[in-house]
């Protein structure tokens, strides 16, 4: 595991001692959320690749032994882009234990429409990079089995309550206001915050995850 790894979690608290009290306008978060996504991005990519490795095989592991996991018969997951949380052994793991392995597709209007897989061949690339289902409308997941759904969760920081900071798409945010199944976000240790909210990361809009898993385990929230 080797040298040191920058913390997220020092530069939070820089951020919200600077003004306690002050009551944030919209785009005054907007504009946090912007600049800690910069330093969570430079942050992450300075993580020593095999330590990376390490940490994600870590956190399969503990989402693999999971009671939600087992619960679950359907997996609604991301599939990772380099730099974030490795989904590839979970999902390897999903389909050998014979669970319905959903992954997103982009809509407009800030949807993501899940779509049924039973391999990651014929993907699509889409404008931000992430490699999607093409959308044939017969791989629609059947809705029916989204309440009984374990959804795996990407964020650049998460915190000790389940929130969590993203790319800034807002899919995620839409996605969990609707969902009712089960929340489960992927963190590397480093990429976990004690709370976004009182570093102004916070707006009404950002739900929180009912659990993050991280290299040391699974944080019920
Ligand atoms: N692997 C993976 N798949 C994923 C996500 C993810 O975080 N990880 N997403 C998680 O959401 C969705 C796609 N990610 C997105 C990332 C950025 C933007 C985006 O619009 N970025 C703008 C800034 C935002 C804005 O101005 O509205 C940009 O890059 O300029 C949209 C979607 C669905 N699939
Ligand atoms: N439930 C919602 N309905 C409509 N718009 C929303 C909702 N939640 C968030 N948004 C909008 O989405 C935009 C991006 O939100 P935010 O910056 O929180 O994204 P993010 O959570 O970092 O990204 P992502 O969810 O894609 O990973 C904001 O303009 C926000 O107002």
């Amino acid at each position: 595991m080797g040298r040191k790894s920058p913390q997220v979690v020092e530069w939070f608290h820089f951020v919200s001692n600077a003004d306690e009290e002050h009551r944030l306008t919209q785009e005054e978060v907007a504009m946090r959320k912007r600049e800690a996504r910069e330093r969570c991005l430079a942050l992450r990519s300075s993580l020593d690749p095999a330590y990376r490795i390490a940490a994600d095989r870590d956190i399969s592991c503990h989402v693999l032994e999971s009671s939600s996991f087992a619960s679950s018969p359907a997996l609604l997951t991301y599939l990772s882009m380099p730099g974030e949380v490795d989904t590839r052994a979970i999902i390897a793991a999903a389909l050998e234990a014979a669970k319905v392995v959903a992954l997103p597709r982009c809509v407009p209007g800030r949807r993501m429409e899940w779509h049924v897989v039973t391999s990651l061949d014929g993907l699509v690339r889409s404008r931000f990079g992430v490699e999607e289902p093409d959308g044939d409308p017969a791989t629609l997941l059947d809705s029916s089995l989204m309440g009984q759904a374990l959804a795996l969760v990407p964020g650049l920081a998460f915190d000790r309550s389940g929130h969590r900071l993203g790319y800034g798409g807002g899919y995620y945010d839409v996605f969990l206001s609707s969902f009712e199944g089960a929340t489960l976000g992927l963190c590397r240790t480093e990429q976990l915050a004690d709370s976004l909210a009182s570093a102004g990361l916070v707006t009404r809009l950002d739900l929180p995850v009912e659990a993050v898993a991280t290299p040391a385990g699974i944080l019920r929230l």
